[in-house]
């Protein structure tokens, strides 16, 4: 078979040693270290170590501070609320620098780190209408050799109490958006089962998957996974529906905490979780043996939620594996999987990873192994999407949109 491109010196995770062979943007073949690569052009990787793409699986490139000024972080009155988080949200948004532009600088960070997948939430609601939808379907336009992108109609500011939503919601997957969000049905909504009608009933009626932002804590945020995970049994949606932070899971007891994760591996719910700063966060280990596909995201970069986030998910594993107490190798490949292989499976991603059929979609690294790479997490990284140099350095080369 003629190749089109053939990336001499691999090294895989466990060791193996191959050229990587690339015809159409797809992996072709895994030609062994010791094989003539004549006949196509050649790329030496020099024994980098080579893993697959990053899954970015939870980002808002819609309200991101980053490249704009720096905006101050200010503090709820009572600890972490979220109808105060969404107002301060709204006067932030006033005045930030046009959302495009916002919304370029966040991809370009991430793309930079060696992210080639992404779920983006945007705002969908009555406080914005399908504006914000609008602007970032351009800009995924624009990026659509760089970066594969789902986006989520997200209803930041509810959907029962924000007039109009759930016709902007339907509205918005005519437009573009590939999935449906809800948010807090319980304690931002006040009526669980009204929301979620809404939620599944936009799903049901156009095909598409759910993905619904959950802070509420405890018992409360326990029965609203419970909830939703009956809905997408009953609609047959398994393998469909994501729950993004789920914090509850993080403070329930472990009894609770094991038949909860009983009901999502067995409707097929998976469980997004940035390890978020001090709080409570969804257990990964238990999570993963009871079957439960658990996968991440920056969330906020430089937002009105928080300052921190940096758009490298290979950090972000560092991050989920400190805040897990992860120390062996088999824990520390457990925080990469996250990253990787999970987020592709929450994603439904088709042509993910290193085989042969694969998107050429891969990130080199100067790391021993995987492990290694999860605590040191080493710069100087060569991003290829498609079998195309896209990223060197941190920094996005070639053709920029
Ligand atoms: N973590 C979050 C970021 C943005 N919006 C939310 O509702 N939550």
């Amino acid at each position: 078979m003629a190749f089109d491109k053939i990336f001499l010196n691999a090294r895989f995770d466990g060791g193996a040693r191959h050229h990587i062979a690339v015809k159409d943007g797809l992996i072709a073949a895994l030609l062994p270290a010791d094989a003539p690569a004549g006949g196509a052009e050649t790329i030496d990787l020099g024994n980098a170590l080579v893993v697959a793409g990053f899954v970015e699986g939870h980002i808002h490139l819609d309200t991101s501070f980053y490249g704009d000024a720096w905006r101050p972080h200010k503090p709820c009155a009572n600890g972490f609320n979220v109808h105060e988080r969404v107002a301060f949200q709204a006067e932030n948004m006033a005045e930030a620098a046009p959302m495009d532009v916002r919304a370029r600088n966040q991809l370009d960070l991430c793309i930079g780190n060696g992210s080639m997948q992404m779920r983006s939430h945007v705002m969908v609601d009555g406080s914005v209408g399908l504006k914000s939808l609008e602007t970032i379907l351009r800009v995924r336009e624009e990026y659509k050799s760089f970066i594969d992108i789902q986006l989520v109609a997200f209803p930041q500011s509810g959907i029962l109490t924000s007039p109009g939503t759930p016709q902007l919601l339907d509205e918005a997957i005519g437009l573009g958006a590939n999935l449906v969000g809800g948010l807090d049905p319980a304690s931002f909504d006040r009526d669980v089962e009204k929301h979620l009608d809404v939620v599944f009933g936009v799903a049901e009626k156009h095909g598409v998957d759910v993905d619904i932002h959950l802070h509420d804590m405890g018992t409360l945020g326990a029965f609203e996974i419970e909830q939703i995970a009956a809905r997408t049994r009953a609609l047959g949606m398994q393998g469909h529906v994501a729950i993004s932070h789920a914090y509850g899971l993080g403070d329930i007891t472990l009894d609770q905490l094991k038949s909860v994760a009983d009901i999502l591996a067995r409707s097929g719910v998976a469980i997004m979780t940035n390890a978020p700063g001090a709080r409570a966060f969804p257990p990964i280990l238990i999570l993963r043996s009871a079957g439960v596909t658990v996968f991440s995201g920056n969330d906020n970069i430089r937002d009105s939620w928080w300052p921190y986030g940096d758009g490298d998910m290979l950090r972000r594993a560092t991050t989920l594996g400190y805040r897990s107490g992860f120390n062996t190798d088999e824990e520390l490949r457990v925080a990469f999987d996250v990253v990787t292989v999970s987020g592709a499976r929450a994603l439904r991603l088709e042509g993910y990873g290193l085989h042969v059929g694969a998107q050429a979609d891969f990130v080199t690294l100067n790391a021993e192994h995987v492990p290694e790479a999860v605590v040191a997490v080493p710069q100087g990284r060569a991003v290829y999407k498609a079998g195309m140099l896209v990223a060197r350095d941190g920094r996005m080369v070639g053709k920029r949109p």
